[in-house]
C-alpha cells in the first residue's frame, strides 16, 4: 500500500548470520542499482550500539538511532536492507521481505569457516533450526509480503538473485516506472 508513495520499492533481506544475505544483496545491488544498506556494518562504522548481549555475544544495536539514521534514505525507495533481525524496523518501510534459509549442516560449516566457535556458533545454529527469523518476520510484517528462500547452494543463490530482480522489474512496470 505504501509503495505508491515511493518511486522505487524497498526490499528487506533477513536471515540467520551465514545464510547468504550479504552475497545476495551485493549481487542484486550490482544488477539493479539499488543501494545496499548493511545494518550491521552501519552500526559498526558509526558505533551505534546500546550495550552487549551476553547470549548472542554481540553488541546490541541502538535501534532508535538506527531508525533515525535510515529513515530519510528509506523514504526515497530503491534500497535493499540486510540484517539478521527484522522486528524493530517500521512495517511501512518495506514492500517485500525475504528470509534466507540454510540447512543446519551447511550453515554450521559456513559459520565455522567464518571463525564462529562455542556458544556463538551454537546460538546461530539454533536460531536457524528454530526458525527464529521466520517467526520474527511473520510477526512483524503482512504475511502476504513475506517469502522464504532456500540458500544452500550456488544454484539457490542464482535463483534468488533472478527472482528478486524479476520482482523489482515487475514492481516498476506495475507502478509506472517500467
Ligand atoms: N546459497 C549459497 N550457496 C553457497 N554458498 C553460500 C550461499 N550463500 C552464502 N554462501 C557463502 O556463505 C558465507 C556466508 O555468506 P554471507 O553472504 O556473508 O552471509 P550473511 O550476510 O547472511 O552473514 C559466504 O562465504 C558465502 O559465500
Amino acid at each position: 500500500m505504501m509503495s505508491i508513495y515511493r518511486k522505487l520499492p524497498n526490499i528487506l533481506i533477513t536471515g540467520t548470520p551465514g545464510t547468504g544475505k550479504s552475497t545476495l544483496c551485493s549481487e542484486i545491488s550490482e544488477i539493479s542499482g539499488f543501494e545496499w544498506l548493511n545494518v550491521g556494518e552501519i552500526a559498526k562504522a558509526d558505533h551505534m550500539y546500546d550495550g552487549h548481549n551476553d547470549i548472542t555475544q554481540c553488541p546490541v544495536i541502538d535501534e532508535e538511532q538506527m531508525i533515525n539514521e535510515l529513515e530519510d534514505k528509506i523514504a526515497d525507495g530503491g534500497k535493499i536492507i540486510d540484517y539478521h533481525g527484522c522486528d524493530f524496523f517500521p512495517q511501512h518501510w518495506f514492500d517485500i521481505v525475504f528470509i534466507l534459509r540454510t540447512n543446519s549442516t551447511t550453515l554450521y560449516n559456513r559459520l565455522v569457516a567464518r571463525g564462529y566457535r562455542g556458544q556463538k556458533l551454537e546460538n546461530n545454529i539454533q536460531c536457524e533450526f528454530f526458525q527464529t527469523l521466520i517467526d520474527e518476520a511473520r510477526g512483524s510484517y503482512n504475511n502476504k509480503i513475506v517469502y522464504e528462500l532456500p540458500s544452500n547452494t550456488p544454484d539457490d543463490m542464482e535463483d534468488n538473485v533472478e527472482k528478486i530482480c524479476q520482482w523489482i522489474n515487475q514492481w516498476k512496470m506495475q507502478n509506472g516506472h517500467g
